[in-house]
């Protein structure tokens, strides 16, 4: 049975769920149950802390997890473990931030106190870049750290912004790490069963990112029009009974759906219709 990882709570909780709820797995309906098993897919889940995930999986106790990327740096398991899939949600940055106005570079922070709860992330980062500063190691809130007096700036999760600005924040330099959900699985074992779970939830992200165009258009068109819409292999272009039109079919990227219909339109096509894919293989 491969034994998998989920977030208990927090940012990633409910998406992670939901995208193996989409997946055809089944998850738990009580946010306090901390183990189920799916018979039907032969698979066991365990709901646990996002930050202890990657340690988890890099000991070898359960097979694959989903974490942030910035929390699987955190855990400082890298050769034991490797990102099998970026999932596109829980989007976020790791960057620098302190009171408006008091820094406008990463240069400035040698000598300097940076209060953060991924320590180890930004060790590496000190590291790399040469910047001689000290870490405090906070469990969270950390953007109260400066306005305590413990620190002299902060690294922290960003996403909207919103925290930081509220504190009286900004943030300053490039971000450390561009964070979002992510697989993790073992570098030395690949168990059984993880090839359809990585198949399955490729196919949420490919149904998630992509809507089915179809439409007709007049035969002599057809060629520029397959060349607005060449879907994933080739668009399915089937005749109709009018034999100076056919029927074309092929998926297309949600976000260009509407350039695509209107630059359709204007070649000659006619009843355009966009319609949701709920799952899928590739
Ligand atoms: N708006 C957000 N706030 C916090 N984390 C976010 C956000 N968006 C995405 N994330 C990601 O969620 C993960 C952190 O999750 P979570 O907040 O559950 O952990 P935690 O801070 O260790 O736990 P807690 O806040 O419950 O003590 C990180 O990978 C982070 O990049
Ligand atoms: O940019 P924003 O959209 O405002 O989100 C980022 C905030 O969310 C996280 O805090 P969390 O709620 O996890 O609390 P914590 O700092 O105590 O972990 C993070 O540490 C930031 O404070
Ligand atoms: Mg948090």
């Amino acid at each position: 049975m491969l034994r998998v990882a989920l977030p208990n709570k927090g940012a990633l909780s409910d998406i992670a769920s939901t995208m193996f709820k989409e997946a055809g797995y089944l998850q738990r309906r009580d946010n306090r149950e901390l183990v189920i098993i799916d018979p039907d897919n032969n698979v066991e889940f365990f709901y646990l802390r996002p930050r202890d995930i990657a340690v988890y999986v890099g000991r070898g106790i359960l097979d694959v997890g989903i974490t942030g990327r910035d929390l699987y740096r955190d855990a400082d398991v890298d050769d034991a473990v490797e990102e099998l899939l970026p999932l596109g949600i829980g989007k976020s940055a790791f960057r620098f931030a302190a009171p408006v106005g008091t820094f406008s570079s990463v240069d400035e922070l040698d000598g300097k106190r940076i209060a953060t709860s991924y320590d180890v992330l930004l060790d590496h980062y000190l590291k790399e870049t040469g910047i001689n500063a000290s870490v405090v190691r906070l469990d969270g809130a950390v953007e109260s750290s400066v306005r305590l007096g413990v620190a002299d700036a902060i690294a922290d999760v960003v996403e909207t912004g919103n925290t930081i600005k509220a504190a009286g924040m900004e943030i300053f330099g490039p971000p450390l790490l561009a964070s979002e959900a992510v697989l993790l699985g073992r570098t030395d074992h690949k168990p059984s069963g993880l090839e359809v779970l990585i198949r399955r939830l490729s196919g949420v992200l490919v149904a998630r990112q992509y809507v089915m165009l179809d439409y007709d258009v007049r035969v002599e068109q057809v060629e520029q029009a397959a060349a607005l819409t060449p879907g994933l292999e080739s668009p399915t272009v089937s005749p109709l009974q009018d034999s100076d039109w056919c029927a074309v079919r092929a998926m297309v990227q949600k976000s260009q759906t509407n350039n695509i219909m209107d630059e359709l339109y204007e070649l000659g096509a006619r009843a355009i219709l966009v319609s949701q894919i709920h799952a899928c293989r590739i």
